[in-house]
């Protein structure tokens, strides 16, 4: 262990620590301003693709914590296009009831009636790029 005393050691060692440093520092900072979004401030995007894909939503059922039947719209991400299959995005809420439901839900647990045209609004996917 000597040899870690030795001067040109130190030397190399502490210059070592300095640019591991100044790396970790450019990464993290560069982390939190590029390319990513801000907690604090509003940043500049850009459009590249805009895909319609429904006008639709469903209505699910399931059961909730206290064993009783709820029922609620949600809307397929998939398009109309797609048959056979649909594919949700949701929110979960920790006292949520059809929360309950989609947490403790196993295969074939789920009963869905639609679709329900809804001309009024539809689901787009978005996609941006950050330009800030
Ligand atoms: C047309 C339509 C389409 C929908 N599509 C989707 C979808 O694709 N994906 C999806 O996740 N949801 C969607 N929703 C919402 C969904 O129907 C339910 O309302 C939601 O999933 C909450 O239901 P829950 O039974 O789990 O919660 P609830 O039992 O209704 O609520 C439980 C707790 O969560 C809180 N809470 C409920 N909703 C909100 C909210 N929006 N913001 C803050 N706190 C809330 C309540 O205050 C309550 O304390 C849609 C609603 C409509 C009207």
């Amino acid at each position: 262990m000597e040899f870690l005393q030795a001067p040109e050691i130190q030397i190399g060692i502490g210059f070592a620590v300095v640019i591991v440093t100044l790396v970790a520092f450019i990464l993290f900072s560069s982390k939190k301003t590029k390319g990513s979004i801000d907690p604090e401030n509003f940043k500049q995007f850009k459009l590249v693709k805009r895909t319609q894909l429904s006008h639709n939503h469903i209505s699910c059922r399931g059961t909730d914590g206290q064993g009783e039947e709820v029922i609620k719209p949600y809307t397929p991400t998939t398009l109309d296009s797609d048959v056979g299959y649909f594919e949700l995005v949701i929110k979960m809420y920790p006292q949520g009831r059809m929360s309950h439901h989609f947490r403790e839900m196993r295969e074939s647990d789920m009963a869905v009636k639609g679709p329900k045209v809804y001309a009024c609004c539809q689901l787009e996917a978005v996609w941006v790029l950050c330009v800030g």
